[in-house]
């Protein structure tokens, strides 16, 4: 557990980060499509072209911090995550992380031909976790992910919702320093979602740092303290998560923004009735 009166930790450091895909081969010399053009350029190799996912990124994460990455499609989110996790090298610019990052999910570990079962145990035992810690953990992952029987089954006779529910379940089993979650959110129920927010809840107060890739601004508001905005792989705004959402909002979806505007008004403007009548109530 964090001690509230202690020095902030810093567990994520990112300086001035670039971040390029570099694309070889056929696909190099294709004209691209226009919204290519903006992040595609001729690299110096001939017969490469460079995508610049994310460009001149700066922030520090702290502990006990759970960041929502939000932007665009194509913005560089998960580029970024990936950065973090450490499976990309920054062109330029550094990464600077405390602790082991874990992206989840455990993806690479897991075996899609071997059965859930299998697969928890591979899992658990491919974050780290002794073959005891992964006995003792079995029964809660089965009853997190909620795949029933299915648990028996190959992963492969899964559905995409149920493989990432499984995913969740063996990546967030564990507590991690920095746990990066890429958009897994969006593909439950509303019961896995409200049960996965609490997990991630419950990973913040071990002192980790969760960061989130989502599309979905109602998980983001619920589930993270503070937001980072990027468009065209650049940082628009870096804050707490109501300011940074209600700016993208107003940004990209101005109705949506101003109905979410007149619902806090009038949130604001029942508790100050019920405030006054409770005085008068009192006096
Ligand atoms: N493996 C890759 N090779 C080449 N370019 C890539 C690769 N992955 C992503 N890109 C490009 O990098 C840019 C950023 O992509 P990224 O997936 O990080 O965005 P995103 O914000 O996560 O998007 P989305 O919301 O659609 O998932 C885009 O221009 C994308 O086309």
């Amino acid at each position: 557990m964090t001690d509230p009166s202690a020095e902030p930790v810093p567990t994520v450091i990112a300086d001035d980060v670039h971040l390029t895909y570099k694309i070889a081969g056929r696909y190099a010399n294709r004209g691209g499509a226009l919204a290519l053009a903006r992040t595609v350029t001729r690299s110096s190799s001939p017969g490469l072209r460079e995508v610049r996912a994310v460009r001149g990124v700066s922030f520090a994460a702290w502990e006990g911090d759970a960041i929502g990455l939000i932007g665009p499609n194509g913005s560089g989110k998960s580029t970024l995550l990936r950065g973090i996790a450490g499976l990309l090298t920054p062109a330029s610019g550094a990464i600077y992380t405390r602790g082991e990052p874990a992206l989840l999910g455990v993806n690479a570990a897991l075996i899609s031909t071997m059965s859930g079962e299998r697969n928890i145990t591979l899992g658990g035992l491919a974050m780290g976790m002794t073959p005891e810690e992964v006995a003792s953990k079995y029964d809660d992952i089965c009853e997190f992910a909620g795949i029933g029987e299915f648990v028996s089954l190959p992963m492969n006779a899964y559905s995409s919702g149920m493989g990432a529910r499984l995913r969740f379940a063996i990546a967030s089993s564990k507590s991690h320093d920095i746990l990066l979650i890429d958009e897994a959110l969006a593909t439950g129920d509303a019961e896995f979602r409200r049960r996965s927010e609490k997990r991630i809840q419950e990973l913040r107060k071990e002192a980790g740092t969760v960061f989130l890739v989502s599309h979905s601004l109602g998980v983001v508001r619920k589930t993270c303290n503070r937001a980072i905005w990027l468009e065209k792989g650049e940082i628009v705004m870096d804050g707490p998560t109501d300011e940074v959402l209600n700016a993208y909002e107003e940004r990209h979806d101005p109705e949506k923004a101003a109905r979410h505007r007149a619902d806090q008004r009038r949130e604001a403007e029942e508790k100050a009735k019920n405030k006054a009548a409770n005085v008068r109530a009192v006096g």
